[in-house]
């Protein structure tokens, strides 16, 4: 069995991350896609919106039978990307995680915590947003893993592969984004 793990604030969950996960299921060849509705990005300094109306609303806008909104994170116990990876693995020892992402945070992720230990525990997928591919593929992770990188046809076997191991798929782009919601008063 092989999971896409898709970790996010979902302040409110959008199309992009519907668009985004049905992508990843096609093109990394998953078994299944975790929602993993986070407690709160340590990145951010913002707070979200309470967990419960994120989980109601991410439920109500992500229907599929190979998809689960879960709020695993809050009952592990854990914030940072790096214990929840190490947590999950060791609850599902028959399960290949793969860890999903949008550009965006592949540009940043050299900032995460431990983020070595996430692409020496798990595969990577990493899926264009609009803005953010060239930033992506120029970034402090991507570049010290470059040796690293799967190209986007074999992409398809990446929850297969022993990490280190990423892999960038040109998908078709779409816009929608959290902020830009939140920003049009569509979400307070
Ligand atoms: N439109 C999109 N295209 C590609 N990836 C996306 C898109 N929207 C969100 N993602 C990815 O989904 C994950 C969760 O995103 P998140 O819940 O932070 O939404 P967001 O729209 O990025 O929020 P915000 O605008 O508040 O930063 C991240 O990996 C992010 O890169
Ligand atoms: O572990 C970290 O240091 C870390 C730093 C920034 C973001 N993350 C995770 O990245 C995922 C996307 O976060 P966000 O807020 O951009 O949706 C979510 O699962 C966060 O917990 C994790």
């Amino acid at each position: 069995m092989v999971v896409g793990l898709l970790g996010g604030s979902f302040d409110p969950a959008h199309g992009g991350h519907v668009h985004i996960t049905r992508e990843a299921l096609r093109r990394f060849g998953l078994d299944r896609v975790w929602w993993l509705v986070s407690p709160g990005n340590p990145l951010k300094t913002r707070g979200p919106a309470p967990l419960d109306r994120r989980l109601d609303h991410a439920r109500q806008i992500m229907q599929h039978p190979r998809v689960t909104v879960t709020d695993i994170e809050t009952r592990l116990g854990t914030r940072y990307t790096a214990q929840t990876i190490a947590r999950l693995q060791r609850f599902y020892p028959g399960v290949r995680f793969v860890w999903l992402m949008g550009a965006d945070n592949l540009a940043q992720f050299h900032l995460w915590e431990d983020w070595r230990s996430i692409i020496g525990a798990v595969p990577i997928g990493v899926l264009a947003r609009p803005g953010d591919r060239i930033a992506a593929r120029t970034s402090r992770a991507a570049t010290i893993y470059r040796d690293a990188r799967v190209p986007a046809l074999g992409a398809q076997r990446l929850g297969r592969m022993p990490a280190p191991a990423w892999a960038f798929v040109n998908v078709p782009m779409h816009g929608a984004s959290s902020s830009a919601i939140r920003a049009g008063g569509g979400w307070s």
